[in-house]
C-alpha cells in the first residue's frame, strides 16, 4: 500500500507527446474499434477438462474504457490472457479482432499492449532509467526528446518521488504505476490491464484510474482492465462493464445501463450503495446462493441485448477498417539499446558477475593458502600444483550456478517485453553473448591473478593463455547456464540441473578414474565433457617449463614423483601415470577450441530455446 507521500499527483500536462509521431496513439490510428465474440477457454484434457470461459463477447470503440469485474476465480485473468494470446494453460476458441482483423501475434506487438497482474521491472534500473529504455525501445521520440517525456510520464504517473530509486525498492503501488507508465508510453491502440490497482490505495487506485480514463478519451485508445472491487469513484469512470462469475457473463454492455438492465431482474442497487458491490455480491456464491448466481448467468444468456455499445462518445462510429502503421522494431537500434541497458546491469548486479568475481576470489584464496607449501617448485608438491589448479576451475565453475537463477529470471522479463513488441529477444541475445566473454576474462583475473600467480607463484609467462583457457571453459558453463534458463522453467530445478552437470564433469574429468577403465557408455562422458580438457591444459601450462629438484634414491614415503634428471617433460609423466589425463604434450590451443565447441552446442540450444519461448503464442481458434 502506498502511503500518503506516495499518492499520484495525476498532472494536466498536454498528452500529446513531445516529438511524438502523428496520430493520437502510436499508429496513428483515430478510430479503431476492439471486439471479441463468443470466446471459449477450456484447460486440461479429457475428464480434467474445466471450461473457464463461456462465450464471453464484447466490443470497445476508441476512447473508451471496458473493466471485467468478478469475484476471485470468475475468469478475469483468463480473459485477458485468452484476449492478448498469451493462455497457454488450455484452448482459447472465439473470434478476436481489431478494426475487423483478426488479432494476430504480429498485430498485437505492433498495436496492443499488456500491464499483467504481477509486475516486473529491472531490479537494478531506477524508475526514471527503466521508463527512458522503454522509451527508446517503444521509439515515442526522437532521443533528444526522450528525457522530456519521460519527464512527463514521470510527473503524470506520480513517480517523481522514487524517479532515482532502484526498481527492487519500489513500493506495490509504485511498482503498479511504472508498469502502466511503460504501457503508456507505447501509445498502444488496445491497452490491456489485469488489476491495475492491486497494490494501491483508494486514493492512489482513484488517480490511477483517472489517468487511465483520461488517456483513453485524449488519446483515442481502447482500455480494457480487470478489477476486483473498485470505489464508487473508480466505477464511475468506466464508459463499459462486463461481470463475469465462473467464467460467464452476468452482464455486458454499457455502464449506465446497468443499473436498469438489474432493476428489471428484480435486483435494484439499493440506493448510498457503490453499484460494483452490489453486482459483485449478486454474482459471489459467498453472499448468494449458487442457484441464485446460476439464475443470473442463465438469466443475462437470455436477454442479453446486441453486445453493441449504444452509448458514448463513439456511438456513431463503427471504427476504421483495417489496421495501418504501428510499432517496427530495427533489429540494430534494439541492439545499442541492449547493450547499453546491460553493460549497467552487469556493473550494478552484484549476484550475476561482480559478486562471483568476489567470491571466486575469496574461494581461491582459500585454497592457495591451503596448499602454501605447493608454492615450492619440488617434485614432492607436483601433485599438489596439479590439484590447486583443478580446485581453482572447479569451485568457480560451480559458482556458475547463480547464473542459472538470475538468467531464468532475466528471461522472463525479456519475454514480456517481447510479447508486448518491446523488443527483438535476438538483439538481447547477441548484446548479452558479445559483452559476457570480456567480463569472464575480468574474471578469470580475480581467479587467477592473486591466488595463483602471486600466492602460488604459478609461472607469470603463461599468465594469458591460462586466463584465456580459464575463461573458455567458464564461458562453456555460462552458455549451459543460459541453456538451462530458459529451458527449464522453474529455476530449483534448473540449478539442480546445472549441479547435476557439473558433478558429472568432475567425475569423468579423467582425474578420479582413469579414462581407460571407463566402459561404455561411461567412456564417452570423458570425452563430450570439458574438465578433462582443461585440466590436461592448464597442468601442462603451470609445469612443463618449471625448474624442478632432483630426486635421487626413488619416491620417498608418501611421495609420488621422483625424476632423476627433474626434467619437467619427464615430470608430466611421470605425474600422468598417477593421473591419466595429464599430458607431457601441449595440446592448449585444440583444448580451447573443443570447449569453446562444447560450450557453443549449449549456446545453440540456448537460442533455440529464446526462438521457441518467443514465438509461442496460444492462438484463438475460430469456433
Ligand atoms: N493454469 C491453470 N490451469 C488450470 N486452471 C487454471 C489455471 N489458471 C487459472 N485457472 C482456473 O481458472 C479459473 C479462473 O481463474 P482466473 O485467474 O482467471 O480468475 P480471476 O477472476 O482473475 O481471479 P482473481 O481475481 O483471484 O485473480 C479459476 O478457477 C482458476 O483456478
Amino acid at each position: 500500500m502506498m502511503t500518503s507521500t506516495e499518492q499520484v499527483q495525476v498532472s494536466g500536462t498536454n498528452p500529446k507527446r513531445l516529438g511524438s509521431r502523428a496520430g493520437s496513439n502510436n499508429s496513428g490510428m483515430e478510430s479503431s474499434i476492439f471486439k471479441f465474440k463468443n470466446v471459449n477457454f477450456v484447460a486440461g484434457k479429457g475428464d480434467k477438462q474445466k471450461h473457464l470461459l463461456q462465450d464471453v463477447s464484447g466490443t470497445v470503440k476508441f476512447g473508451r474504457v471496458l473493466a471485467v469485474m468478478g469475484p476471485s476465480g470468475a475468469g478475469k485473468t483468463t480473459l485477458i490472457s485468452a484476449l492478448t494470446l498469451d493462455a497457454h494453460y488450455g484452448t482459447p476458441s472465439g473470434a478476436v479482432t481489431l478494426n475487423g482483423v483478426a488479432l494476430t501475434d504480429k498485430l498485437f506487438k505492433r498495436h496492443c499492449y499488456v500491464v499483467k497482474q504481477h509486475d516486473k521491472h529491472w531490479p537494478y534500473l531506477t524508475c526514471r532509467e527503466t521508463l527512458q529504455y522503454a522509451a527508446e525501445l517503444y521509439q515515442v521520440a526522437d532521443r533528444s526528446n526522450i528525457p522530456a517525456v519521460v519527464e512527463e510520464t514521470i510527473q503524470k504517473m506520480g513517480l517523481a518521488v522514487c524517479a532515482d530509486t532502484r526498481c527492487a525498492r519500489l513500493s506495490g503501488g509504485q511498482a503498479r504505476r511504472l508498469s502502466i507508465g511503460m504501457a503508456l508510453l507505447k501509445q498502444p491502440t488496445v491497452l490491456f490491464l489485469d488489476e491495475p490497482t492491486s497494490g494501491l490505495d483508494a486514493a492512489a487506485a482513484d488517480n490511477i484510474m483517472q489517468e487511465i480514463v483520461r488517456v483513453a478519451k485524449d488519446e483515442r485508445l481502447i482500455i480494457m482492465c480487470s478489477i476486483h472491487q473498485p470505489s464508487s469513484k473508480v466505477y464511475q469512470g468506466f464508459d463499459q462493464l462486463m461481470i463475469l462469475s465462473r467464467g460467464r457473463e452476468a452482464y455486458s454492455g454499457d455502464l449506465i445501463d446497468a443499473p436498469p438492465y438489474f432493476e428489471s431482474i428484480g435486483a435494484p442497487v439499493p440506493s448510498q450503495m457503490n453499484p460494483a458491490e452490489h453486482y459483485l455480491d449478486l454474482v459471489n456464491s459467498d453472499f448468494s446462493s449458487e442457484e441464485e448466481v446460476v439464475k443470473l448467468l442463465d438469466t443475462w444468456e437470455e436477454r442479453a441485448p446486441n453486445q453493441q455499445s449504444s452509448h458514448g462518445p463513439a456511438n456513431n462510429d463503427e471504427g476504421q477498417d483495417g489496421v495501418t502503421g504501428g510499432l517496427r522494431r530495427n533489429f540494430f537500434d534494439d541492439l545499442q539499446i541492449m547493450f547499453r541497458r546491460h553493460f549497467k546491469l552487469i556493473i550494478r548486479d552484484p549476484v550475476l558477475y561482480v559478486g562471483r568475481m568476489v567470491m571466486i576470489l575469496i574461494s581461491n584464496l582459500v585454497f592457495a593458502f591451503v596448499y602454501w607449501n605447493a608454492r615450492d617448485y619440488l617434485q614432492s608438491q607436483v601433485p599438489n600444483k596439479h590439484f590447486i589448479n583443478i580446485w581453482f576451475v572447479a569451485v568457480a565453475s560451480n559458482m556458475g550456478v547463480v547464473a542459472v537463477y538470475a538468467l531464468n529470471d532475466e528471461f522472463k522479463s525479456i519475454l514480456r517485453e517481447t510479447k508486448n513488441g518491446g523488443l527483438n529477444p535476438f538483439a538481447y541475445v547477441v548484446a548479452k553473448s558479445i559483452m559476457v566473454v570480456p567480463v569472464l576474462w575480468v574474471m578469470s583475473i580475480f581467479a587467477l591473478a592473486i591466488p595463483g600467480l602471486l600466492v602460488q607463484d604459478q609461472p607469470k609467462d603463461v599468465f594469458l593463455q591460462a586466463s584465456l583457457l580459464w575463461t573458455v571453459i567458464m564461458f562453456c558453463f555460462e552458455c549451459l547456464a543460459e541453456c538451462l534458463s530458459v529451458w527449464v522453467e522453474d529455476q530449483i530445478f534448473g540449478m539442480l540441473q546445472f549441479m547435476n552437470f557439473w558433478f558429472m564433469c568432475f567425475l569423468f574429468s579423467g582425474n578420479f578414474i582413469e579414462s581407460t577403465i571407463l566402459y561404455y557408455p561411461f567412456e564417452l562422458f570423458y570425452h563430450i565433457l570439458p574438465f578433462s580438457y582443461y585440466i590436461r591444459s592448464c597442468t601442462y601450462l603451470n609445469l612443463h617449463d618449471a625448474t624442478w629438484d632432483q630426486c635421487t634414491g626413488g619416491p620417498a614415503i608418501g611421495q609420488a614423483i621422483c625424476v632423476e634428471s627433474g626434467d619437467p617433460t619427464e615430470v608430466l609423466d611421470s605425474l600422468s601415470n598417477i593421473y591419466g589425463v595429464v599430458d607431457s604434450e601441449d595440446h592448449v590451443a585444440r583444448d580451447m577450441l573443443v570447449i569453446f565447441g562444447i560450450g557453443m552446442i549449449f549456446k545453440i540450444l540456448y537460442v533455440v530455446g529464446v526462438w521457441v519461448k518467443t514465438s509461442k503464442v496460444a492462438t484463438i481458434k475460430s469456433n
